[in-house]
């Protein structure tokens, strides 16, 4: 996936709003990139792009070699919020991809109570959900939902995978436990991820190139590479190595907001 000298202005004449100065960024296949920045800096803006849910004002965006749209790319994303189906159960809503997605919509039909059912449960069981299936969304906890919108996200084995602070509204402790999930989860299959994230620890945890963001409009001050050992553990969030890149991180973010403050 990469920008090209791409800027991005939301709305037009007097009241536009120029959410990215020229980004280039480049990920090669299996990387696993977050996006850090100040509040509004554009990353969201930067994920609406790679998914083709929102055109360049100018630059160019490739995916798969491509420009962007012009290649079938299987992706799979994931919000903040859930956004489950409430009238489907669990495994219906985790099946859903696979309901729209070729090649697995041609076989939805005869697959989807066999080989596709058997397929939303073990990616349930990987998350700990696995007698969970049958229920619906609100009778799961927060961090449930977000553990069966992890599965939706990756049930038709997308090459790319894009998160916009997935475990945002999620407590602490659950939180760690889905960095975990997802980085087995990225270990088993490897698809190329953008994960959008505020919590500077979590980038660090799951990342192998953190990319930060200046404010408004957004542009890169630092592709910074991510080395520790996988997988990582909670412990590895407590050793200097680690202490000293999120501190780091914060430095150049708290810079970024305080020379947008300035001008
Ligand atoms: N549809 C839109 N119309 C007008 N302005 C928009 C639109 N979408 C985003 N913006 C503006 O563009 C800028 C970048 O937005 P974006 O959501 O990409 O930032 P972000 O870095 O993801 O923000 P946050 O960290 O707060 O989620 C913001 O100033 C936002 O207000």
């Amino acid at each position: 996936m990469e920008l090209e000298k791409v800027t991005v202005s939301y709305g037009k004449g007097e009241t536009a709003t120029q959410a990215l100065a020229e980004v280039s960024l480049r990920a090669g296949e299996g990387d696993f990139i977050a996006l850090v920045g100040p509040s509004g800096c554009g990353k969201s803006t930067i994920l609406k792009l790679v998914g083709d849910l929102l055109k360049a004002t100018s630059g160019n965006v490739f995916v798969a070699g491509r420009e962007v749209g012009a290649q079938d790319v299987r992706i799979g994303m994931a919000f903040q919020n859930p956004t489950l189906l409430p009238w489907l159960t669990i495994r219906d809503n985790v099946m859903l991809p696979l309901k729209i997605v070729q090649p697995f919509r041609a076989d939805w039909r005869q697959k989807r109570k066999t080989e596709y059912r058997d397929r939303a449960e073990a990616l349930l069981a990987k998350v700990g959900l696995k007698d969970f299936g049958s229920k619906f969304p609100w009778q799961l906890s927060g961090g449930m939902q977000q553990r069966a919108s992890l599965c939706r996200a990756l049930i038709h084995d997308p090459n790319l995978l894009l998160l916009d602070e997935p475990f945002g509204a999620l407590d602490q402790f659950t939180r760690e436990e889905l960095w975990g999930i997802l980085q087995t989860l990225w270990i088993d299959t490897k698809p190329t991820v953008l994960l959008v994230t505020h919590d500077l620890r979590e980038s660090a945890f799951l990342a192998n190139r953190i990319v930060v963001m200046s404010a408004r409009p957004g542009r890169i001050l630092v592709d910074e590479p991510v080395a520790f050992a996988r997988p990582r553990t909670i412990d590895t969030t407590y050793e200097p190595g680690f202490t000293n890149l999120t501190h780091k991180l914060r430095t150049l973010i708290v810079e970024a907001r305080g020379a947008a403050g300035a001008t």
